[in-house]
């Protein structure tokens, strides 16, 4: 059996609906039963509470009179009829990865929406990330257990990175007689997921696997953004403010705080445009310079002039390619494979201070603020929670429903069920020929770093450029608020030229 084809089906007008697996798909004549929620008094007496099959919610919100509809995803929530009987289910909850708050709303979420919307009594926790599913016992989960759980940061379930062995994993959900699988992760933890559900269906299990989205990085596409990446900038106020008065404080104070964003920079730009503290925010996809005309070391220098004192945010990733010019020492990997990335933080801090010192033009104080762990080991804030919930609630319908092989996501404010490799092919990154980014340029007037090339240059990078725009203008993905969500990007994984960015968007 090869890998499941995607589901594809169009519709006048150009509309396209990215379906998801359904159990059905691969074990023919299974029964149906009654919704436990239509005797349920809080959702019964709710008119049309229960989803239309044929509800869907389409990718593109910015449409022209003559395009086309584009791609849909089907909507997320309940419907009529279940594939699974209460006493029948056997649910299970990993989380993998990263940690990132609201980690343990979801786990909590998905206990009290099995048990008190579909009587599930049976919900396993599988410790320790992938690896728990085959060398470690299992916990059991329920409301009571459950219950005070949002309140603490972290996952009351473990997690680690590394350790995915498909087939141990799906032995372990065969031999327990798992039949949904709840998996909370992010970029990885979903592809490893897709590989699990590929293996439950060759060997035709009835087995709902749904994957949650989960990265503080917000680095997963399609999705509006992820949960936990609201509470993530909040508390990155905390340390930009610290920074702020540090710098504030001292005759040419200079306050640097690094902030987690391996190849996404949301979360930087994010705090940077919500602080208005910040005077020049680096990320990943906007490679900066130091030395020379519309370099860095010009502009703190301007900034220090002119204000007395200045702010940078800088994203884990950000000038990785300077640090690697600098220090040629092998890259290193964590357990999953992840480059494990060199603190540009501390370098970067070194470098400003080691050039001031030698130019001995401005006699700085500068502070380095590193508050990585601390902005994702606090509890999910309040409106994250209630993403959370939602969030479970829908992977919760959808499991019971019958469907299988989804990640539930948010997308354009509708809880949707969206195909794993949709979510896999990709990652998010901040575009720095949108709105958002130059929203941020003109809220920091920090340079853009577009060096003085010579003609040939200019030529070969407006054509790199030029496609670049081609996959922006075609995705159609321009970013009209602030308030809108920050993964609605054009997926841009190319490198990006020094002259990205090109005004009149
Ligand atoms: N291609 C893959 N196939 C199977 N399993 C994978 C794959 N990539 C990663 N995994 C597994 O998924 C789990 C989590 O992966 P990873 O450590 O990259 O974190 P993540 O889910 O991307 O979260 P984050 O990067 O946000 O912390 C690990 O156990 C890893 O072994
Ligand atoms: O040190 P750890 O636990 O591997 O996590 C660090 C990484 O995790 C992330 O927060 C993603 O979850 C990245 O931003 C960061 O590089
Ligand atoms: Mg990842």
């Amino acid at each position: 059996m090869g890998l499941t084809e995607p589901k594809v089906v169009t519709g006048p007008g150009g509309y396209v609906l990215e379906d998801v697996p359904h159990l059905s798909d691969y074990i023919p004549n299974l029964p149906t039963y009654h919704n436990p929620l239509q005797d349920n008094p809080a959702y019964s007496v709710v008119k049309q509470y229960f989803v239309h099959v044929d509800d869907t919610v389409p990718q593109k919100v910015v449409v022209h009179k003559d395009g086309p509809r584009g791609v849909h995803f089907r909507r997320a929530g309940p419907r009529q009829k279940v594939y699974f009987e209460s006493d029948e289910v056997q649910a299970a909850i990993v989380t993998c990865g990263g940690l990132c708050p609201g980690l343990n709303t979801v786990i909590r979420e998905l206990v009290c929406s099995l048990h008190h919307m579909y009587g599930v009594t049976r919900v396993l926790g599988i410790e320790g990330g992938y690896r728990g599913f085959y060398a470690r016992n299992t916990i059991t989960l329920s409301p009571a257990s459950v219950n005070n759980i949002h309140k603490r940061g972290g996952t009351i379930l473990g997690t680690s990175r590394g350790g995915h062995d498909t087939n141990k994993i799906v032995d372990s959900i065969q031999d327990r007689g798992i039949n949904q699988v709840y998996i909370i992760g992010g970029d990885g933890t979903q592809r490893g997921a897709s590989v699990i559900f590929e293996e439950v269906r060759r060997r035709g299990l009835k087995c709902s696997v749904v994957g949650i989205p989960k990265t503080i990085d917000n680095d997963i596409p399609i999705i509006d953004k992820s949960f936990g990446f609201d509470t993530a900038v909040e508390e990155a106020q905390r340390a930009i403010n610290a920074a702020h008065v540090e710098a504030e404080s001292f005759e040419n104070g200079i306050g640097v705080v690094k902030l987690m964003g391996r190849y996404s920079g949301f979360i930087a730009m994010h705090s940077t445009l919500a602080s208005r503290d910040v005077d020049c925010c680096l990320i990943p996809e906007s490679p900066f310079y130091l030395e020379g005309p519309g370099g860095l070391y010009e502009y703190i220098d301007k900034r220090l002039k002119e204000n007395g004192h200045m702010v940078i945010v800088i994203a884990e990733g950000a000038g990785q390619e300077l640090l690697s010019e600098s220090n040629q020492s092998a890259k290193k990997q964590d357990a999953s494979g992840n480059t494990l990335l060199k603190d540009v933080g501390l370098w970067i801090s070194q470098s400003i201070k080691e050039h001031f010192a030698k130019e001995k033009t401005l006699p700085i104080t500068l502070k380095y603020i590193d508050p990585t762990y601390m902005i994702r080991a606090v509890p999910s804030n309040a409106s994250d929670n209630v993403y959370c919930t939602l969030l479970a609630q829908s992977a919760v319908h959808g499991a019971m429903a019958g469907y299988t092989g989804y990640t539930s996501g948010l997308v354009n404010g509708r809880q949707t069920y969206i195909p794993f490799y949709r979510i896999t092919e990709r990652q998010n990154n901040v575009v720095i020929t949108d709105r958002m980014w130059a929203r941020l340029l003109s809220s920091t007037n920090q340079p853009s770093f577009m060096e003085v090339k010579s003609s040939d240059e200019d030529i070969k990078e407006e054509n790199s450029f030029d496609q670049l725009e081609d996959v922006h203008c075609s995705e159609d993905h321009l970013v009209d608020d602030i308030s809108s969500n920050p993964g609605f990007i054009a997926p841009i994984t190319v490198p990006i030229s020094r002259t990205g960015l090109k005004s009149g968007i």
